[in-house]
């Protein structure tokens, strides 16, 4: 993979972005299993995107939970960045269009307040290393039309980003079992996704140490002040105008966000 066709794909996902028009997968222009090159892509958007003016806040993992791989036919977790202009404030409303095809996916949501810069993470790392969980919706978004993703479409679309919601009240880890909490998410009151913190690659904690560990080995750590969403606690359900999400995560709490109608405007 040559460094100008790493730079014409990210161009590619670029302009998908930017005109909310999907792009066939890119995985036939990076060779499939090419996981390196398309995390080269990814950096190259996440690098424009800094120069543009953005500010990296956290991480999220993707493709921790057996539901989500399933539902995407992947069977190893991946990373993305998480800018400041994706956060919806809690109970939000995301405005009409402002996505492709979303999805929302329910998550734990931890806070560091130091570093974790070693490739050999561990759980004990991790829970020393952060200062609060929040619970979590993550709305996806792919730029890959109809969804039509492996791997490497994915890790080159920044995990398949889109906005993402932190709850308002923190929780101390203290006392806290991650691998324990019971996830229900409903749309529109009805239950549309279920899972509990062991069927996220075990406990969240797990997905945040291999994060970590990851991110270490490619000399970019996690920093005190990062949020990492440790990934779906249950599978993702499909996002359209008008839908109210709502999800609750035992002795985290309660999140919600709507999608906005045509007719409605913005609100904070
Ligand atoms: C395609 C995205 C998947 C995730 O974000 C996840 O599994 O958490």
């Amino acid at each position: 993979m040559t460094a100008a066709e790493v730079a014409k794909t990210a161009e590619v996902l670029r302009e998908a972005a930017r005109t909310n028009s999907p792009c066939p997968p890119v995985r036939s222009h990076l060779g499939d299993g090419d996981i390196q090159a398309a995390y080269a892509v990814q950096r190259t958007n996440v690098e424009r995107g800094v120069a543009a003016g953005r500010r990296i806040v956290g991480r999220k993992i993707g493709l921790t939970s057996p539901a989500v791989q399933d539902q995407l036919g992947v069977n190893q977790p991946d990373f993305g960045t998480l800018f400041a202009d994706m956060a919806v404030p809690e109970g939000g409303l995301v405005e009409a269009g402002r996505l492709i095809q979303p999805k929302v996916e329910a998550e734990v949501a931890l806070v560091l307040g130091a570093e974790l810069p070693h490739r050999d993470c561990t759980v004990a790392d991790v829970l020393r290393a952060t200062d609060f969980a929040l619970p979590a919706l993550e709305i996806v978004d792919s730029r890959i039309a109809d969804w039509d993703i492996g791997i490497v479409d994915t890790v080159a679309d920044n995990a398949s980003s889109g906005l993402f919601v932190l709850g308002g009240t923190p929780v101390p880890l203290t006392g806290l079992d991650l691998r324990g909490v019971r996830m229900t998410m409903t749309r529109d009151g009805e239950v549309v996704s279920e899972g509990t913190g062991a069927d996220c690659l075990g406990s969240p904690l797990n997905a945040a140490a291999w994060l970590a560990s990851t991110l270490a080995g490619m000399g970019d750590p996690l920093r005190a002040g990062d949020v990492v969403l440790t990934g779906a606690l249950g599978p993702m359900a499909v996002a359209g105008p008008g839908d109210r999400f709502e999800a609750r995560i035992s002795q985290l709490g309660c999140i919600t966000v709507e999608f906005a109608t045509d007719t409605e405007g913005d609100r904070p």
